[in-house]
C-alpha cells in the first residue's frame, strides 16, 4: 500500500512539474511535505542551466534543505516577491480546489510563497481528493497561534464550534510542536466544512491567530495520482 502512495505522489509531482514549470520561468515556489520531495526531484532531472537560471523559494526548513541538496539557488520573498509558479502538497482537495494544509505545520509560509505566485498546483495522491472539505482529513484545520495565546484561541475555537480543538503536541520531545516561526499549531475538527471561505475568516479574526491552514480559491489546478496509476487533474 506504501509503495501505491509513493507511486501516486510522484505521478502526480512529476506531470505537474512538467506541464507548469517552464523553461521561461525564473523563479519557483516549492512547497512542504512528503509529496514535494518528488516535485523537487523532478526539477533535479531538468537541463542543469535551465535550473542555474532559477530561484527557487522554500516554505519550510524542510523545502529548504531538499533544495540545498539539491545544489539549486534559494532565495526568499523578501527578495523575490514575484513568484512564477508555486507547487505544494495538501491534506486535502475540495470539487472547488479549496484545500486543508498544515499537516505538517508549514502552512504560514506556504500561503505566502503560494499567494506571491501567479499560478498556484496542488500535488497529492488520492487520498487527499474530497467532495467536501473534512470528508477524509479529520486532524482538524491547523492553525498556527502565538505561544502565549494559545489557551485564549483554543476557547475560541471551541466557542466556533470545535470541540475536539487540541494543541499539537510533539511526539520525541516533551511539550508542543513549535513550528518553523517560533509559534504553536492548534488542529480544530470541525466536521464537514461546507463554507471553507466563512470559517476561514472567522478563525483569522481570532486575536493570536498568525495563519488558518484553510487555502480557499487560491488554486487552479490540482494533480491527483490515483491508485490505478493514472492522473486526475481538477482544474476551476
Ligand atoms: O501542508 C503541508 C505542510 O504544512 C503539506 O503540504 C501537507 O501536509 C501534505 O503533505 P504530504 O505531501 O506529506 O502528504
Amino acid at each position: 500500500m506504501t509503495s501505491l502512495i509513493e507511486q501516486a505522489k510522484q505521478k502526480a509531482a512529476y506531470q505537474a512539474v512538467d506541464e507548469h514549470v517552464l523553461p521561461s520561468h525564473k523563479v519557483i515556489g516549492v512547497g512542504s511535505g512528503s509529496t514535494v520531495v518528488h516535485v523537487v526531484a523532478r526539477l533535479l532531472q531538468r537541463d542543469p542551466e535551465l535550473n542555474a537560471r532559477t530561484v527557487f523559494i522554500p516554505t519550510s526548513f524542510q523545502s529548504r534543505g531538499l533544495l540545498l541538496d539539491g545544489g539549486l539557488n534559494v532565495g526568499d520573498v523578501e527578495q523575490y516577491p514575484n513568484i512564477d509558479v508555486t507547487i505544494d502538497g495538501a491534506d486535502e482537495v475540495d470539487s472547488q480546489l479549496n484545500a486543508i494544509k498544515g499537516g505538517g505545520g508549514a502552512h504560514l509560509q506556504e500561503k505566502v510563497v503560494a499567494e506571491a505566485a501567479s499560478k498556484f498546483v496542488i500535488v497529492a495522491d488520492f487520498r487527499k481528493d474530497s467532495k467536501i472539505l473534512g470528508e477524509q482529513w479529520i486532524k482538524g484545520v491547523p492553525v498556527e497561534v502565538v505561544p502565549f495565546a494559545w489557551r485564549a484561541v483554543l476557547k475560541k475555537l471551541q466557542g466556533l464550534g470545535s470541540k475536539e480543538a487540541m494543541l499539537r503536541m510533539a511526539v520525541a520531545k516533551a511539550g508542543p510542536v513549535v513550528t518553523d516561526n517560533g509559534n504553536f499549531l492548534i488542529d480544530a475538527p470541525f466536521g464537514l466544512i461546507r463554507d471553507p471561505a466563512k470559517l476561514l475568516t472567522d478563525i483569522k479574526l481570532i486575536t493570536g491567530v498568525v495563519e488558518v491552514g484553510l487555502f480557499c480559491n487560491m488554486a487552479q489546478v490540482a494533480y491527483f495520482g490515483c491508485e490505478d496509476g493514472s492522473v486526475t487533474i481538477r482544474t476551476k
